[in-house]
């Protein structure tokens, strides 16, 4: 599951959870981009915080992994590139690539979409407002939806609002201690 992750939230782990048994994966691997191909990054953290507050996120459910491949490789993070090298690596796997249901409409834009998509599978996640009607061969899955985002999370953390339970506790707690989306 590639995202910016900036920072990563709830929905995140709830889509995370609810693909690894919907599709009875071995594991989920969390895939923070160095910098996204379609949005520009807040800037506001480091890559390392990023990974920070996903490790921390993380740490007590055995089958959710942090890969920092995007990380190590910099540059901008397109899935093509990072598939093809998990591919070439781990010739055995099978792979999926979950996304929002919103990302499901751009789909055609991306880089290399033909040869990713003969790569991996893509399973997509409900998200309010995106029903995935139109998902094509996207897998989707269905389950509870969380309005919830991290440019709405990155707002009101500058503006002092209370995000407990929005962002997962321990990376909440390091968010506050090291200031970080102050301003
Ligand atoms: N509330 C949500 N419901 C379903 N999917 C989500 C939700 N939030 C994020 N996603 C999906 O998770 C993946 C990673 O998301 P990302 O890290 O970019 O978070 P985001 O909340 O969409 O961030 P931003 O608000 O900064 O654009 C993307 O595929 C995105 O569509
Ligand atoms: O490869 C592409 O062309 C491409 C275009 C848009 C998004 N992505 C990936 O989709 C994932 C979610 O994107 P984002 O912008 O919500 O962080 C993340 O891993 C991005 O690198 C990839």
């Amino acid at each position: 599951m590639g995202g910016t992750f900036d920072p990563v939230h709830i929905a995140h782990l709830i889509m995370a959870n609810e693909a690894y048994h919907a599709l009875s994966l071995d594991e989920v691997r969390f895939l923070p981009n160095a910098a996204p191909p379609h949005k520009h990054i807040s800037g506001q953290t480091t890559a390392e915080e990023r990974c920070r507050m996903i490790q921390d996120s993380i740490v007590e459910v055995p089958y959710f992994k942090l890969d920092r491949t995007e990380i190590l490789r910099e540059g901008t993070s397109y899935t093509f590139d990072t598939i093809a090298h998990l591919t070439h690596q781990e010739p055995d796997t099978d792979f999926f690539f979950i996304i929002g249901g919103d990302m499901i409409e751009s789909l055609s834009t991306w880089y290399r979409i033909d040869e990713l998509k003969s790569l991996i599978t893509f399973a997509g996640f409900e998200r309010p407002g995106y029903t995935g009607d139109h998902a094509g061969d996207v897998v989707m899955i269905r389950g509870p939806v969380v309005d919830l985002s991290s440019t709405m999370l990155r707002k009101r953390l500058a503006e002092k609002q209370d995000c407990r339970f929005l962002i997962p506790e321990k990376a909440y707690r390091y968010i506050l201690e090291e200031g970080l989306y102050e301003s």
